[in-house]
């Protein structure tokens, strides 16, 4: 036993010594740095200094790469790449099995009171690292948060180290993966906002907001799959497009004309566009705009990826078009209602006669000027949408090719929007009923599917009755439908005047009784002759 003991004293006191000694040694370093320190000239130490760094650089087998989060001496221009670095390493942090030990976990106050609340965000704690895998080399993040001397000021930065002799090759790619990476959460995690210039005609233009959450998606939306297919293709195409823009020296940016009757879910399109791109909208109600520089400063307010949208176009009282039919048409309707307009309202003064009576108002110029003309390109990324129940009505400048990238024709329910949204509503995706619903439609009955939706709806809890309603009122309407047609062709055949309507769309039902009808009604005549 007492071998035992003796034995272990010196295993015991020979680290314990080392130890000592090392710690020793350090503090007489330490002792003799700080004696340097004193004695030695300021530039001579500052020359050791970089001396020492270099000598660590050219040893050292990496490379180091600092992203501060400020630009320049004052430190007061955000860097875009700390906020890439930022978003990339929330992201991987979030995937990475096992985490890294220390994690700072952060949820604004404004984020907490919305409902439902966000999840709270993730980031590298000051001072930690983690590391990332790209192309089978190893990056390390590290994240600095240094107080300032004097001051409680914090200066953060994020330093990546890379192997020295791969750091060349790799850093481009590596940086446009993570921008790119970055830029897709960014898309997917904005909280998003719709805005509408605010009514007031003496006050400066500007938008006021509320949170955007519409629901409707493209999943929701019944649509023909070709024309859905069609729009996501492009709307894709154009989000993924900076690189087309740039090349081909085009402002990134695309317009849109919906139209159709009311019903017919333009509206609905305009949020199913927005929620698929995760852009802001701005809903501008152009009778609220009182000048032209007005509509330009609120333009130019509007921010990158958003859907600026101008409904019923044709109804913007204002919009008289300087050009064009427009000018023309607004002239015929105040002939027409002379009496509706005051001679002292300013409108009036200042938009009769002709184009050049339209300074002070908002025409069709000062419109497109920022559609097509120099303004469009200030900004990225923004999706201009027009929508209309008559594009008759529209001046033909706005159709011109070019001008409008996209034209939108939305309209009653087609046999597949209808049956999509029979399943949705109620459930049901088999019927007989769904069958005699679908020839009403083929055979030309009419409903938009705002109508369908509405008989659908109040008959939510019953698919039976629902299903059965439905196919009743289709049905109506085509027979109503054929009548129409009827009355046309007879009075085709009676004063020989083409009519709008051709036989396109008739029922077989419906040609038979048409038929009968004729050919009652040219006995009739020629017994009379
Ligand atoms: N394609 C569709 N798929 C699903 N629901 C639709 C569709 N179109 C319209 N709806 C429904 O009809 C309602 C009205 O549609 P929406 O407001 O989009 O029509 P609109 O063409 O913009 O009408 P308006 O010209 O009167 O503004 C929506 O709330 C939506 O529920």
């Amino acid at each position: 036993m007492p071998q035992s003991t003796l034995d272990r004293t010196p295993l015991l006191a020979t680290p314990l010594r080392a130890s000592m000694e090392f710690l020793s040694q350090m503090w007489s370093l330490l002792g003799l740095l700080t004696i340097l320190q004193n004695v030695l000239p300021t530039q001579l130490l500052s020359l050791l200094h970089s001396l020492w760094q270099s000598l660590q650089d050219s040893l050292t087998p990496y490379s180091y790469f600092d992203v501060p989060e400020f630009l320049g001496s004052a430190a007061v221009e955000p860097n875009a790449l700390y906020r890439h670095v930022q978003l990339y390493l929330h992201r991987s942090l979030l995937l990475s099995s096992p985490p890294p030990p220390r994690l700072t976990l952060s949820l604004p106050r404004s984020a907490a009171s919305a409902a439902p609340a966000p999840p709270p965000s993730v980031s590298l704690s000051p001072n930690h690292s983690v590391a990332d895998t790209f192309n089978g080399h190893r990056a390390v993040w590290t994240h600095h948060a240094d107080t300032l001397q004097d001051s409680l000021e914090e200066r953060r930065s994020f330093s990546l180290r890379l192997p020295k002799r791969h750091a060349a090759a790799v850093l481009p790619a590596y940086l446009a993966h993570l921008a790119a990476a970055a830029d897709h959460l960014e898309r997917s995690s904005r909280a998003r906002r719709l805005h509408t210039n605010a009514a007031s005609p003496r006050g400066a233009a500007a938008w006021a907001s509320v949170p955007f959450c519409h629901p409707a998606t493209f999943d929701t939306l019944a649509l023909d799959p070709a024309l859905k297919a069609r729009l996501l293709a492009d709307l894709t195409a154009f989000a993924e497009g900076r690189d087309f823009y740039r090349r081909t020296g085009r402002p990134w940016k695309r317009g849109y004309l919906l139209h159709g009757p009311p019903g017919s879910g333009k509206s609905s399109l305009i949020a199913a566009m927005a929620n698929h791109l995760r852009y802001d909208v701005f809903d501008l109600e152009l009778t609220r705009v009182a000048t032209n520089a007005d509509l330009r400063a609120l333009l130019i307010q509007t921010t990158n990826r958003s859907l600026i949208v101008i409904e019923d176009i044709d109804c913007s009282l204002h919009l008289t078009g300087d050009r064009g039919l427009a000018s023309e048409r607004l002239h015929k309707r105040r002939k027409l209602h002379a009496a509706a307009y005051d001679d002292d309202d300013d409108s009036s003064d200042s938009d009769g006669g002709g184009a050049d009576n339209h300074r002070g108002k908002v025409t069709l110029s000062g419109l497109l000027n920022f559609t097509d003309g120099l303004w469009s390109c200030c900004g990225e990324e923004r999706i201009i949408v027009f929508t209309t129940n008559h594009v008759d009505g529209i001046d033909p400048a706005l159709l011109r090719p070019g001008r409008m990238d996209v034209h939108v024709r939305l309209d009653a329910c087609g046999a597949h929007a209808m049956r999509e949204l029979v399943q949705r509503y109620v459930g049901v995706g088999d019927h007989e009923m769904l069958d005699a619903a679908e020839d009403s439609i083929r055979d030309g009955a009419e409903m938009t599917p705002a109508e369908v939706g509405e008989v659908l709806l109040r008959n939510r809890d019953e698919p039976e009755t629902a299903v059965t309603e439905l196919a009743a009122e289709l049905k109506a309407r085509r027979n109503a439908a054929d009548d129409l047609q009827w009355e046309d062709s007879a009075a085709e055949l009676s004063d020989g005047s083409p009519t709008k309507k051709g036989r396109k769309g008739m029922g077989w039902e419906g040609k038979v009784r048409m038929l009968g009808r004729l050919r009652s009604l040219t006995k009739s005549e020629s017994g009379r002759r």
